[in-house]
């Protein structure tokens, strides 16, 4: 695990952001854990989340992409304060990149449309959000690219909880990959947190999660 994960675990867990206990998740699922990324709420945590969100994209190469999509709400600081944090270490390359979010409602009159910022049109678009259970929140940013007219290049997490969709055995992450061929990939996942916690939290906490690791752990998707 590099220096920039096992801080934002750290980080995370220090300001509640990241707790165990019980849990139900939008998908309706019972977890012992959830990462609540409404609680980024300080300066020190935005800026490692920045950190670890820049440098990810900057280790990973394969992901090429024109503009950021903020998917409202939550979606939305992550993607400003990275644009900065991305702007301040590579200026040169990353000074004019633009982002994007969407509007939750519907808007007729101003400058129109359903997102702000720069425009998804004909531009390889990378998906910037906070966490990936199921897979629903990403199929809303899929629609919004596609009705504006971009491209999906990527998308790039905070946190890969590594479960299965609700109706498939598989991940949303494989569905992606399989759909449209680009990488889906996250600071930390589910295994980063077993890993870092172990040795550290009461036995009992683990071993919930390994039960839930059990039940919902996504499968290899199906040919
Ligand atoms: O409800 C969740 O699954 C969930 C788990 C968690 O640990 N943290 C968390 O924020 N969530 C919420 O669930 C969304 C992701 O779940 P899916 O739409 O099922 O992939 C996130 O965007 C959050 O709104």
């Amino acid at each position: 695990m590099k220096d920039h994960q096992a801080h934002l675990i750290e980080l995370s867990y220090d300001n509640n952001i990241l707790s165990f206990g019980d849990f139900t998740l939008k998908s309706g699922r019972k977890s012992p854990y959830f990462f609540n990324s409404g609680l980024f709420k300080s300066g020190d945590v935005l800026a490692a989340v920045a950190n670890s969100f820049a440098q990810t994209i900057i280790d990973s190469p394969e992901l090429e992409f024109d503009i950021i999509l903020g998917p409202a709400y939550k979606g939305i600081p992550l993607a400003a304060v990275t644009l900065v944090k991305l702007a301040e270490k590579n200026p040169e390359k990353y000074g004019a990149l633009e982002y994007a979010y969407n509007r939750k409602e519907k808007k007729d009159h101003g400058e129109g449309g359903n997102t702000v910022g720069g425009t998804l049109k004909g531009k390889r678009v990378l998906i910037l959000d906070d966490v990936m259970t199921a897979g629903t929140a990403i199929r809303e940013s899929l629609s919004i690219i596609q009705a504006e007219g971009g491209l999906l290049a990527g998308v790039l997490l905070i946190l890969d909880r590594q479960e299965r969709m609700v109706e498939f055995d598989h991940s949303m992450i494989a569905q992606v990959k399989k759909e449209f061929g680009v990488p889906v990939i996250s600071i930390i996942t589910l295994t980063d947190i077993v890993q870092y916690f172990t040795g550290k939290l009461p036995e009992e906490n683990i071993k919930k999660i390994q039960d839930y690791i059990s039940l919902y752990k996504a499968k290899p998707i199906a040919e």
